[in-house]
């Protein structure tokens, strides 16, 4: 990503920015307003808040009614026709190929990327009877909790953030699982009562991180955002992503992928499994941040070398 100089681009004098209107894509909205107003603080900077269709169909698991796409296209189509500049999203919601005609401008500084465990009566995963429900709908976190702690029931559990708490408070569930950056952005960590260990529950690709997505003909874009782009947020995300695409990886597929920068080198682990946890396949590999994309695919081959094609081909026949 280039680094704009000071002169090297005419401070635009509006930026709308699109957004969800869900509480947390509210606070991711209103957080890149801030960075930006504070960037240019001649710019007016509006949010244009909108509804998917992933925010209306709430009684389906997102897996059978088409994935992460659903969270972000009407705001493409905000990008598309002008009405807005940028749109900001959680990268765990954004597709692995974008559609034709947008790109990524920046990826945001990551929050904790872990998962988080979440209950009124117990303290940790370990500390769950046998039988106990545990609500989820995300096919990552039931495949990797099923391997590790067979003795658990998951049941499906949708609706953005607030939701999933209330019915954990209606006490249809022992406990929930919840990507701990929600709950940290909207100042919800109290309720969470344990993170729970990349070892237990690897993260989604691109958990925890935002990004900040533009039409591709407004190029003029790229400097004015590069700022709110944190370098190894987006390397580490890049070979997230990379490891996932070459496994034709959305949230149809139990998979995961989490990597950390250190100097110049970057660790990434991933995993595919069968729905059950019966099947699971765990790979790590190491490179230099340079070459994060690359080595997010060499961390897919291992896998595909280790046999991840049959468990990706078993879960095509239960669509
Ligand atoms: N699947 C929905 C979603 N998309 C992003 C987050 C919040 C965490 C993040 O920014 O990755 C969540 C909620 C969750 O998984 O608990």
């Amino acid at each position: 990503m280039n680094t704009p100089s000071p002169t090297s681009f005419q401070t635009p004098s509006k930026l709308v920015i699109a957004s969800r209107e869900s509480p947390l894509a509210m606070w991711q909205a209103l957080h890149i307003q801030s960075r930006l107003q504070a960037l240019y603080p001649s710019t007016i900077v509006e949010i244009l808040g909108m509804t998917t269709t992933g925010d209306q169909i709430l009684d389906t698991p997102l897996a059978k009614v088409g994935g992460k796409g659903l969270f972000v296209k009407e705001l493409e189509t905000a990008l598309e026709d002008g009405r807005a500049d940028l749109a900001v999203h959680s990268m765990k919601d954004v597709p692995m190929n974008l559609p034709e005609g947008f790109m990524m401008a920046a990826t945001g500084e990551r929050e904790d990327p872990r998962d988080a465990f979440v209950s009124n009566d117990f303290n940790s995963l370990e500390d769950l009877p046998e039988g106990s429900i545990v609500g989820t709908s995300s096919l990552r976190r039931q495949s990797q909790l099923q391997a590790r702690l067979p003795h658990l029931k998951i049941e499906s559990l949708r609706g953005n953030l607030q939701t999933r708490l209330r019915k954990l408070d209606e006490g249809q569930y022992a406990a929930i699982i919840l990507a701990a950056a929600g709950l940290i952005r909207l100042g919800l960590s109290a309720r969470i009562r344990n993170v729970i260990s990349p070892e237990l529950s690897i993260p989604a690709v691109g958990q925890g991180a935002l990004g900040i997505e533009i039409n591709a003909n407004r190029p003029d874009l790229l400097a004015v955002l590069a700022p709110l782009n944190h370098p190894d947020t987006q390397v580490c995300v890049e070979a997230e992503r990379a490891m996932s695409r070459a496994l034709a990886g959305s949230c149809t597929v139990p998979l995961g992928a989490y990597a950390t920068c250190k100097g110049e080198e970057i660790s990434i682990t991933g995993f595919v499994a069968s729905v059950d946890g019966k099947q699971m396949l765990i790979e790590t590999a190491n490179g230099n941040r340079n070459q994060a994309d690359a080595l997010g695919k060499a961390l897919a081959n291992q896998l595909l070398a280790k046999g991840a094609n049959d468990i990706l081909s078993a879960l095509d026949g239960h669509k």
